[in-house]
Parts: structure tokens; C-alpha cells; sequence
């Protein structure tokens, strides 16, 4: 197979990033935006050892799962990789990618969202300027190149007003100076937050004035500067210059503090149903101590604390922690805390007691060390909460050699017309 060549191929199946698999001459092809069913001439535009990548030049026979995409720049932009995929055939891949993972456990259907559209809380758009124009949108697949665009069709509606009124009125001078413009809004407060993300602060004290006049419902504004030349979004030092670091959100009935650098699920009403299902499958008896890692501003220790008889959580970023144990006050809850500590140095440390373990780390999963400092903590039951399966599929199995077998894996979609899938596991300790 060579570049440029075209062929007569059919979509055999589709990868869990989004890939269309085709083969020519026994050799895989990957080819995005062609769903298992459909044929089409493709042309190869990459050759590497073992596969190839290729376009769709013409689509002969499309599937029922297609759709057409709602959002104008859906096909350049990296942000969604299922925009041409109606909404329950989304669901339908994403059960098959869960059961293709977990072959012999006992998968659920995927919990589909009510709103698969405009549902994002956060949003945090690269800025740049071409062509004497500011830029603003997301990244092309696999590339830092912007796409332009005036609205995100999975980012709430206040998210794309506020993100069209900074758009229109940056200038030049103060966009060559950013990297990121990051948006919160809480969809339960009402309250948003802009995050400008650079170098320098060119003049945006004048800028966020006229902003807040305009949206009064924006009660937080930091200037944080990030002269750092890698992929971290954000820098160490901020400063205010409107209001306060921090917006106040809802969670099941909680008021919660967040600071701009603490983690919120970003689809609140699925956050909701997520948390339902890792408290129904926890099946607590109130009398249980409940250990929580990777516990952010403690939302879901403080779903729990009125099951349980203490929840003790950790979490890494200092800020998350202090909302952390400020929400356990807010709310009037005395039996749940929050230390800031490393969750591996934590599991390995602790004495206390630990009927079900709550762990809830990101996409890179628990650390080898943090798994076997389990055995030791003896939970019954651990919970599982995970943002990508197949390190939860890893450490499930990781978790199997100190006797823990997982019993129910429920997906939850979290990330419609993305390919990320959610999904909280139960795992219980096999006792002689
Ligand atoms: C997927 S978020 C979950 C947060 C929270 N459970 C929630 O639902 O909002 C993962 C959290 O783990 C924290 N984290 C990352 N690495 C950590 C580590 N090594 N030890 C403790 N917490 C960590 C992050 O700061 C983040 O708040």
C-alpha cells in the first residue's frame, strides 16, 4: 500500500477512538468518519509498518448510525470524534467497546444522557491570532492548530455566550499575550467564571469590567500566568480581578465551593446519575468507615456521608482539599475529612479503618504501589469510579491478585458525541 492510492473498501468495525477499521490486502486501515456497514473509496494518506490511515473520497453505502453532524466545523475539529453518529448508536458503540474490554464481567448498558447536547460545565478554548484575526475554538485532531469557531455544540449555552462576547472583543495585542480562555459555568448557581490563561495581562482589568457588566452572573475573574513552554494549561500564580477564585456550585443537594484549579465533573446531570450509581452499588449499611481517594472538592464522600458513618477523603491539589473540608462545613456534615496528600503516600500510611474504598483518579489510573497498599487497608468493598476503562480494566485486573473481584461495571455517558466513557465498577473483597 502506498500514499495516494484509492480503493474499494467496507467498514468492518469501529475503534474506541473513533477509528472506521477497513483492511486492504489483509493489512488494517483506519479511517475516520466511516462506521462499521458502510463502503467507500478510500484514499491512503499515511503508511506506517503494520497499518495504514485513509480517507473516505466517496461514501457508497452509508449506515443507519449516521447522521449529519449538527456542529458546522464537526469534521475538522478534534474536540468530538462521534458527531456523525446518531445519539443511540453512540451508546450502542460505546456498549460494544465496554464488552469487547470486559469480556467475561458483567457490563451494564450505558446510562444515556437526558441532554447530549450543550451540556459541558468547562470549557477551556486555545487562543492564538492568524492573519492579523484572534482565534478561538479547539485544536485540530492530533495537531495545536485552532479551529475557528463561534459556538461548541456540547458546551452549555452561558459557555458560548460568554465565549462569543470575549471572542469579538479581545484584541490583538492582549490575545497574542493568552494561551487559553477557560469558562465555568454552574448550570444550578447560575454563576460563571473566566479564567484568562497567559504570559502577561495586557489591559484585561478594562476588559473584564465591560465583561461583568454584560454578564452579572460572572462572579469570578483570575488573571493566571503560564510563561510555560509544554502542554500544562495552567501556572502556579494568579490574581483576582473581578470577584473571587472560586464560583459556587451545586451537587447532589450540596453546596460546593470550586475553586479554578479543583476538578467538577463536566456534565452535571450525568455527575448526578454517576454519583446515584456508585451509591447504590456501594449498598452501604451505615455503619461503615468510607475511604475516598482522588476526592477533589469532596462531592462524592458528601453524597455519602449520610450512608456511612465516616468518610475520610485525600486529594493532591492544596485548593480542591480547602474547598474540600469548606464544603464539609457548608453543608453541616461532621462526619466527613479531607488531608491533602499524595493518594499512593496516603494508602500506604494510613492506619485507620477502611470498609469501602472509594477511588475516583485520572485517565492514567492508580499507581502499581497504591493497588498493593490495598491489600493491606482490607476494604470489602471498593468502588471504582473511572474516566477511562481501560486502566480501570488494568487495575481491575491488578486489583484480582490481592483477591478482589469485580462484580458490576455500570458505564455512564459523560461525554456524549466524544468517544470518553464513565463508568464506576463494584469490586468486593472474595473471602474464604
Ligand atoms: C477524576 S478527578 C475526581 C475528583 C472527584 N472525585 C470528583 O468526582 O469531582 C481526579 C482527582 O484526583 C486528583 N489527583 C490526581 N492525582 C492525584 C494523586 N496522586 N493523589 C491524590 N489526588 C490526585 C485530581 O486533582 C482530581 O481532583
Amino acid at each position: 500500500m502506498k500514499k495516494n492510492e484509492q480503493y474499494t473498501v467496507e467498514c468492518l468495525s469501529l475503534t474506541d477512538l473513533g477509528a472506521g477499521v477497513c483492511k486492504v490486502d489483509g493489512q488494517v486501515v483506519y479511517v475516520y468518519d466511516f462506521l462499521p456497514g458502510e463502503q467507500a473509496d478510500i484514499r491512503i494518506i499515511k503508511t506506517y509498518s503494520k497499518y495504514a490511515i485513509g480517507k473516505v473520497v466517496a461514501l457508497h453505502k452509508k449506515s443507519e448510525a449516521r447522521t449529519d453532524p449538527v456542529c458546522p466545523v464537526a469534521k475538522r475539529c478534534g474536540g468530538c470524534q462521534m458527531q456523525s453518529v446518531r445519539y443511540e448508536a453512540q451508546c450502542g458503540f460505546k456498549n460494544k467497546w465496554m464488552r469487547d474490554l470486559f469480556k467475561d464481567g458483567d457490563v451494564r448498558p450505558i446510562l444515556p444522557a437526558k441532554e447530549p447536547l450543550f451540556y459541558r460545565n468547562k470549557a477551556q478554548f486555545p487562543v492564538s491570532v492568524q492573519n492579523g484575526q484572534v482565534e478561538m475554538g479547539f485544536y485540530r485532531p492530533r495537531s495545536n492548530t485552532i479551529v475557528d469557531t463561534t459556538q461548541c455544540w456540547i458546551q452549555s449555552r452561558p459557555i458560548n455566550e460568554i465565549f462569543a462576547w470575549i471572542k469579538t472583543h479581545l484584541s490583538i495585542a492582549q490575545a497574542e499575550a493568552l494561551r487559553h480562555v477557560m469558562i465555568r459555568v454552574s448550570s444550578q448557581t447560575g454563576e460563571a467564571q473566566v479564567v484568562w490563561i497567559g504570559r502577561e495581562n495586557i489591559g484585561l482589568d478594562d476588559l473584564t469590567a465591560r465583561m461583568v457588566e454584560r454578564f452579572p452572573a460572572i462572579q469570578s475573574v483570575v488573571f493566571n500566568e503560564n510563561r510555560r513552554a509544554d502542554n500544562v494549561i495552567l501556572g502556579e500564580t494568579y490574581t483576582v480581578l473581578h470577584g473571587r477564585d472560586w464560583i459556587e456550585e451545586r451537587c447532589m443537594g450540596n453546596r460546593v465551593k470550586l475553586h479554578f484549579k479543583a476538578f467538577f465533573q463536566v456534565d452535571p446531570a450525568q455527575m448526578e446519575a454517576l454519583y446515584q450509581t456508585a451509591i447504590d452499588l456501594a449498598d452501604f449499611q451505615g455503619d461503615e468507615t468510607c475511604v475516598e481517594l482522588y476526592a477533589g472538592t469532596g462531592t462524592i464522600g458528601m453524597a455519602m456521608a449520610g450512608h456511612v458513618k465516616e468518610v475520610v477523603g485525600v486529594e493532591i491539589v492544596p485548593e480542591a482539599v480547602e474547598n474540600a473540608n469548606e464544603n464539609v462545613r457548608w453543608n453541616g456534615l461532621e462526619n466527613c475529612r479531607y488531608v491533602c496528600q499524595d493518594a499512593t503516600a496516603f494508602v500506604g500510611e494510613y492506619a485507620g479503618a477502611c470498609d469501602v474504598l472509594v477511588v475516583d483518579p485520572p485517565r492514567k489510573g492508580m499507581s502499581e504501589e497504591g493497588i498493593c497498599h490495598i491489600e493491606k487497608l482490607d476494604p470489602e468493598k471498593i468502588i471504582y469510579i473511572s474516566c477511562n476503562p481501560k486502566t480501570l480494566r488494568r487495575d481491575v485486573e491488578r486489583l484480582a491478585q490481592s483477591g478482589y473481584r469485580c462484580e458490576i461495571i455500570q458505564p455512564v455517558d459523560m461525554f456524549p458525541y466524544t468517544t470518553g466513557i464513565e463508568c464506576v465498577a463494584r469490586i468486593v473483597k472474595e473471602r474464604e
